[in-house]
């Protein structure tokens, strides 16, 4: 079984895409109880006339028992200049979701969209006492995509001749685009991009949202096709390598943090966090990275405690 709780735009398009393929029951759990009935109506008639499943609409979290996979994209609403810029509410309501996810599904895993997405998912496993190995925060396969968008434009090639575009780090300004691992065709893009175009391509995989913002609100199928594909595997139990938000413990040479690196899940969740190779300015850029993850991690705990 499938819950999702916050069912907004991000989580009524996973829903869909789950619905409309027929993957599992689904339970929508929205704060505005109508709002996820509504969408679990709709959301009815797009599911295979040969299917078995079920999808409903509730305000109840005790609901969400017997789920298999939670996605988590409640939000408090919507950040304006950064991603960080609404994290002490987004941090009291990810330790409410938590301390629930505990008490109905302690044994789920937990796939985390709510930006910071990266101090959400550190947040959401220590609040809620969940396995590490059990929660996982989808976005660097967002971003790994949005390189290989702007790598295909600056060549002029579909996206299919653009293979091994990695974003690891934050889902946020310190996102390490790995140029060293990019390739066009079999050709190492590195060979090809100087340095003025490799900070070009990363300043617009970084700003990908505020483009996106200039016409619409924010990324709504990019995020939910990521996420699906992450869910699939999961209750399908296929092997899928894939970049995602995980608590580091070791790798990389980090520690007790939360960040996009490239893992391996099955229904069993991160079954392996695999480290690739990194130039020194990349290894650099990632450390850069993680301990701006850290502080506002400190800082949201901080808060937190003086809140409880
Ligand atoms: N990780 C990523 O790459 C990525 C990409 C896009 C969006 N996001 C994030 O996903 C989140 C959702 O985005 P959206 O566009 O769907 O927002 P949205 O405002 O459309 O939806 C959020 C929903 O959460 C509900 N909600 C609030 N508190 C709740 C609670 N306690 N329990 C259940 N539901 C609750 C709200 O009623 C609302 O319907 C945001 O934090 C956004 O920044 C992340």
């Amino acid at each position: 079984m499938i819950s999702i709780i916050g069912s907004g735009q991000v989580g009524s398009a996973v829903a869909f895409l789950c619905g409309s393929e027929g993957l599992d029951d689904i339970v929508l759990v929205n704060r505005d109880e109508k709002k996820a009935i509504g969408e679990a109506l709709d959301i009815s008639n797009a599911v295979p006339s040969n299917s078995t499943m079920s999808i409903k609409g509730t305000g109840d979290y005790s609901q969400i028992i017997n789920s298999d996979v939670i996605i988590v994209t409640a939000s408090i609403g919507t950040h304006q200049a950064s991603r960080s810029d609404i994290m002490l509410d987004q941090s009291m309501l990810i330790r409410d979701i938590a301390r629930k996810i505990q008490t109905f599904a302690p044994s789920a895993k937990v796939l985390m969209v709510t930006n910071p997405v990266d101090v959400m998912t550190y947040l959401v496993q220590k609040e809620g006492k969940l396995g590490s190995k059990n929660v996982l925060g989808v976005a660097s396969s967002l971003d790994s995509a949005r390189l290989r968008y702007y790598l295909s434009k600056h060549f002029g090639v579909s996206q299919a001749q653009i293979h091994d575009a990695l974003v690891l780090g934050e889902h946020d300004d310190s996102m390490v685009p790995v140029f060293s691992h990019a390739k066009l065709g079999n050709t190492p893009v590195n060979d090809l991009l100087n340095e003025k175009q490799r900070s070009h391509i990363t300043s617009d995989v970084r700003n990908y949202w505020k483009s996106l913002r200039n016409y619409k609100g924010s990324s709504v199928f990019g995020i939910a096709k990521n996420t699906y594909d992450i869910i699939c595997a999961m209750i399908q139990n296929k092997s899928f390598d894939v970049c995602a938000s995980v608590l580091l413990d070791g790798q990389y040479g980090l520690d007790d943090v939360c960040m996009g690196v490239p893992v391996t899940i099955t229904k069993d969740g991160i079954v392996q966090i695999n480290e690739v190779a990194l130039t020194g300015e990349e290894k650099q850029q990632l450390q850069k990275s993680a301990g701006i993850i850290q502080k506002n991690i400190a800082r949201a705990q901080e808060f937190l405690k003086s809140s409880r």
